[in-house]
């Protein structure tokens, strides 16, 4: 025992102790830890989180951002490896010459005042230092313990048990502080190449192992199928082995469970019993078997460790289950390791989904460099990977390492993988690229879960939203692409994309969006919107199939029509029939549905010149039929139509001859092909002032042709911009404005735009 440990232990003088950057999952297992052993702790931090008022509430003095006076008084200030040398709590600590230590120098001395239990290896040291103590706690073995995260089965990361002898840590080798420790007891899991950043090889690594091992007064527990761990402990007069065969521990005849693994344990060829382990994967059975070897020689009866790993929950964020349902399960894990990735898959295909889709945030550029073909060797038995920006940790970034690094060496393996550089927004393709039946992992280190987490909310409305109808009544999508649904091909997604097929599902599905305040919106055609990059947040109804469809003919020589029947439909219908004036709806993009709210016109002519009856959902959500004069309309506007849904419409035209109507029809077509480009846009961007016709403006302001990007004035008319390709709204919104200056500045016009321009500019949602 050093000296510090000493004084650790002599309560008679309890110590002040201040914990640089208290807020981090390892630093604030040792405040926990010092406060339980009867120190007066205190701590800073950049942020506060609910763990930092969580251990206000149990005695930490705590103080936001850091300061030099934070350590004042103080006998030891403790600092996390994230904390800079200029840090003012530090740089005071120093300058006072207050003894300074690094976090694991510290866990080291609180271990020695204990029988410690490390546990280390590349993967798996949470989960098996927090089975070693859920264990031997359930043994009635009383262990304090300190391990990497939150585990809901303990409670919290770290705990102080005043009687206990035993003290279980998690043993980090990331920075070589592994040699640190002079434990009663070691877990080697696996030794392989990581943490390049630190160790020139494997070499290096393992010696960092031995040194532990040498240090270790007791027993060395250590997984036979590893040639790491082998190399380092096989031999060891303290060793004990554990594996599939050929060890001291053995787990066998092992079941296969729907999330879960049943095996029988054996000792040296006698078998001690069953365990069936909550969680899913063989990953986890060695990491319960290492539990095991270790309760087993410290006097833990077998039959209480097997039950409390019957109710081993696992920790979070690994392989943590985030939603479950018959349709999507997703999946949050840590796994940051090419080897760790690979039993992450293993364990995913057990659960046989119809695909494994990934969502991968690389941890750090220089694994991302050192690793990057294994990355792209593993990640290729996904069925579909999706890459995000690496996540740098504390690193600068390295020049030609990305998301597209990983990206690449997936497609070089032959798998299917794209690049989704912005975390924040890539749960909107993530989420799309789901069908019923898959099974989403997110994967990494950093904070690629809040994606999981947001399509986990999402698709809970989804789900309940689904269950309000019958089957196939309506279609639902996560985060569907705007620019998929407009004409001019721009737009970022819906947050929930509805179609209804019936009048019924239209109705539900507005009921339950009203009941929970989720915005609602309709879309036809999308041919009159410019819908922002960001996206619409909530819910986009799109009115399709079905009831929405139908197009006919009735017994009175009205034309019936769907809010969902494009109006060329209606005009050919009409044809058909030999029924005129309907030949100026031939060009226009619309469908009936946006056409009524608009009140969409050319040629003269203008919907509501023609409609009889139009039936709707109310606010009320009852479905009613309105005549004609009973809905007030105007230059593209009916304000009824803004709150009141349009389900259909019944129109009213002439009978005529078919070679009249034909004749009508080629005019409108030739009038509209000699002046309207047929390019990808929304229509006439600007309503016409009164002085003069918009698109003559435009034209007269000599801006036909310029642009913004692929967004351009058409040659053709100047009232329309076109979609040249990939063009993002802010292009097209630019050049709006644009043209919108010059029409003030020059003509003293203001013009009001005609397309509906809706969603926000940077994704909320
Ligand atoms: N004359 C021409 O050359 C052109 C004319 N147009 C016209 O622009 C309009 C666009 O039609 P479309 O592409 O289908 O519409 P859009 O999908 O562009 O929708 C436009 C708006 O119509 C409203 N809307 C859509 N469906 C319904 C419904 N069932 N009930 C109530 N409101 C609805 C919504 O208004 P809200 O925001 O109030 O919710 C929506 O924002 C039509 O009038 C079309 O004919 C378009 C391009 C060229
Ligand atoms: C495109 C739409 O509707 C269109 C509809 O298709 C057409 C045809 O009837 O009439 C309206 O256009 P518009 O007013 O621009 O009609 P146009 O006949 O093309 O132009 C009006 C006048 O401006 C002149 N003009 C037009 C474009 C141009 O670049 N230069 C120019 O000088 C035309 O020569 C004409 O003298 C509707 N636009 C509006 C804002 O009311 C739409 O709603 O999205």
């Amino acid at each position: 025992m050093n000296e510090l440990s000493q004084r650790l232990t002599d309560l008679s003088r309890p110590l002040r102790i201040h914990l640089v950057g208290v807020a981090g999952s390892g630093m604030s297992g040792l405040a926990l830890l010092l406060m339980g052993m009867g120190h007066r702790v205190s701590g800073s931090d950049k942020v506060t989180s609910a763990e930092t008022e969580r251990m206000q509430g149990l005695g930490l003095r705590f103080s936001s951002p850091h300061t030099a006076d934070a350590v004042d008084g103080a006998d030891v200030v403790v600092y996390s490896s994230a904390i800079r040398p200029e840090n003012p709590a530090l740089a005071a600590a120093r300058a006072n010459g207050i003894r300074m230590m690094r976090r694991a120098e510290c866990l080291a001395a609180i271990l020695h005042t204990r029988k410690g239990i490390i546990v280390s290896g590349t993967h798996g040291k949470t989960t098996t230092s927090a089975m070693v103590a859920h264990g031997l706690r359930e043994a009635g073995l009383n262990p304090s313990h300190y391990v990497g995260a939150e585990i809901p089965v303990l409670g919290q990361n770290a705990r102080w048990s005043e009687h206990g002898e035993w003290m279980v840590a998690e043993g980090d080798e990331s920075d070589g502080t592994l040699a640190l420790y002079h434990p009663a007891c070691a877990i080697v899991l696996n030794i392989e190449a990581e943490h390049l950043d630190h160790y020139r090889d494997i070499d290096e690594i393992k010696e960092v192992f031995r040194t532990l091992i040498a240090q270790t007064t007791g027993p060395i527990v250590f997984c036979a199928e590893d040639e790491g761990a082998k190399d380092v402990c096989g031999g060891h007069p303290e060793a004990i082995s554990y594996g599939w065969s050929d060890a001291d521990y053995v787990a066998g005849e092992i079941r296969e469970l729907r999330g879960a693994t049943a095996f029988s344990v054996f000792r040296k060829g006698e078998k001690l019993g069953e365990v069936e382990l909550a969680i899913p994967g063989r990953h986890n059975v060695l990491n319960a078997l290492a539990a095991i070897a270790t309760c087993d020689r410290l006097g833990a009866d077998f039959l209480l460790v097997s039950r409390a790993l019957n109710s081993f929950a696992g920790a979070k964020r690994r392989f943590e289950t985030k939603y479950l349902s018959k349709r999507l399960r997703i999946v949050d894990d840590y796994g940051h390791h090419p080897t760790e990735i690979a039993a992450t898959l293993q364990t995913a295909r057990q659960l046989k989904p119809e695909r494994v889709v990934v969502l991968f945030q690389p941890h750090r550029f220089t694994r991302t460099q050192a690793l990057a073909e294994d990355f792209g060797e593993v990640l290729a038995k996904a069925d579909e990977v999706f890459v995000c920006d690496v996540y740098p940790a504390s690193e600068r970034p390295i020049p030609g390492v990305s998301g597209q690094t990983v990206v690449d060496a997936v497609n070089r393996h032959g798998g299917t993988a794209v690049s989704v550089p912005n975390l924040a927004a890539a749960h909107h393709r993530v989420g799309n690229a789901l069908d019923p039946g898959d099974l989403l992992i997110t994967l990494g280190a950093g904070n690629v879960h809040e994606a999981g987490t947001r399509i986990a909310r999402d698709q809970k409305v989804v789900e309940e939203m689904l269950q309000l109808v019958t089957d196939g009544a309506m279609t639902v999508r996560l985060y569907e692409p705007m620019r998929r649904h407009t004409t001019m091909l721009v737009g970022g997604p819906a947050q929930f994309w509805i179609e209804p097929h019936t009048f019924e599902a239209f109705a539900e599905a507005v009921a339950y969006c009203r009941e929970r305040g989720i915005a609602v919106r309709v879309v036809g055609r999308g041919s009159n919107l410019l819908v922002r990059d960001g996206g619409i947040r909530g819910a986009v109804i799109h009115p399709k199939g079905g009831e929405f469809n139908d197009c006919h003919v009735d017994e009175e020589g009205h034309v019936v029509a769907g809010a969902g029947v494009r109006l060329k439909k209606v005009a050919s219908v009409a044809e058909a029939a030999g029924i005129g004036g309907f030949e100026w709806m031939e060009g226009i993009p619309g469908n009936v549905g946006g056409a009524l709210r608009m009140n969409a016109g050319a040629m003269g002519v203008e919907t509501f010149d023609q409609v009889v009856s139009v039936t709707l959902l109310g606010e009320d959500g009852e479905i009613v039929t309105r005549s004609r004069d009973e809905v007030e309309s105007f230059y593209r506007n009916v304000p009824e139509l803004r709150r009141n849904f349009a389900l259909k419409a019944v129109f009213s035209g002439e009978p005529d001859t078919a070679e009249n109507i034909r004749q009508r029809w080629d005019d409108s077509r030739a009038k509209r092909r000699a002046t309207q480009p047929v390019a990808a846009s929304a229509g006439c961007i600007f309503k016409n002032p009164e002085a003069v016709p918009a698109g003559m403006l435009v034209d007269e302001l000599g801006m036909k042709g310029t642009g913004e990007g692929p967004a351009e004035v058409s040659a053709e008319h100047g009232n329309f911009i076109v979609n040249r390709g990939g063009a993002k709204a802010g292009d097209v919104l630019g050049l709006i404005e644009r043209i919108r200056g010059q029409a003030r500045m020059k003509r003293n016009i203001e013009l009001e735009t005609e397309v509906k321009i809706i969603g926000e500019d940077e994704p909320t949602f």
